[in-house]
């Protein structure tokens, strides 16, 4: 049996009187990328708040390898060894890769009275990075991030979680926009740092991105969660949307020939 990583257990969130989380129970085991879907307003994002520690629950527990935790903000997540990783990446555009995957966290030069930023070893470390994340061409990490592309971006980001030993790495449409071979780019680095160990909920619109790159698929629909062991290689696409909208084949045909 594989090792839980995450449980949400009975999670509810009321944003006023909108119920966005209906008693949601939610896991993750270790080393697994778990494609998180629904159609819009199911209550994705907002499972992935409170999970990411940016939104607070109304009810319900989250436990991290199988010890509850309050997750009263995302420095709470972070230290739980949980990384969210949004469409525009909190990347700072004008700084380097190198910077950018230190961010915050950047090592220090010393002892000494003038405490700097260890350059070189941001720039070593980073570029064994990009290597490890599997960005294929010799992009110097002194580059600014403003000069790469959206999947460079991601790769970037996804590289900070795995150096900082995130157990679970949340991308949240991390193929909105992207190109095909920048898409493909991105589903790479997503298996790698499976490969390398790291869990990841992955969520996008795009169903055949999902099913190129999930090993499950959880789906979503008005708050609940609907399916939570759908395997891609065992079913279609036509049946996860059937799934997502709740509608049959011929009413999801009828629907889009309205
Ligand atoms: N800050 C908020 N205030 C009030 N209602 C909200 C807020 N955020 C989300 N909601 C509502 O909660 C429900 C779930 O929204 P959520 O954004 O989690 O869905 P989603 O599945 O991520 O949708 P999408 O795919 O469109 O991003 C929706 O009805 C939405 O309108």
């Amino acid at each position: 049996m594989a090792e839980e990583l995450v449980l949400m257990d009975n999670v509810s969130k009321y944003y006023g009187r909108v119920r966005a989380l209906d008693g949601v129970t939610f896991r993750v085991f270790k080393n697994e990328i778990v494609g998180l879907l629904g159609d819009n307003g199911a209550g994705k994002s907002t499972l992935i708040k409170v999970l990411s520690g940016a939104v607070r629950s109304t009810g319900g527990t989250i436990s991290i390898k199988g010890k509850k935790v309050d997750m009263r903000s995302t420095a709470d997540a972070i230290a739980n060894g949980i990384e969210t990783i949004y469409q525009d990446s909190a990347l700072v555009t004008q700084l380097s890769i190198a910077r950018n995957l230190f961010l915050g966290r950047e090592p220090i030069k010393g002892p000494g009275f003038f405490n700097r930023m260890d350059q070189a070893k941001m720039e070593e470390v980073a570029t064994a990075l990009l290597k490890r994340v599997g960005i294929s061409k010799n992009i110097p990490v002194t580059t600014p991030i403003g000069s790469l592309s959206g999947g460079e971006r991601q790769a970037v980001a996804i590289a900070r979680a795995m150096h900082f030993h995130s157990d679970l790495i949340i991308l949240d449409e991390p193929t909105n926009n992207l190109g095909v071979a920048e898409t493909q780019g991105v589903l790479r680095f997503v298996r790698n740092a499976r490969d390398t160990g790291h869990s990841c909920i992955f969520i996008a619109h795009n169903i055949h991105h999902v099913f190129e790159v999930v090993d499950r698929i959880v789906v979503m629909r008005q708050g609940k969660v609907v399916a939570d062991d759908i395997d891609p290689k065992k079913t279609t696409v036509r049946h996860v949307e059937e799934v997502i909208t709740g509608m049959s084949e011929s009413e999801l045909r009828s629907a889009v020939a309205h």
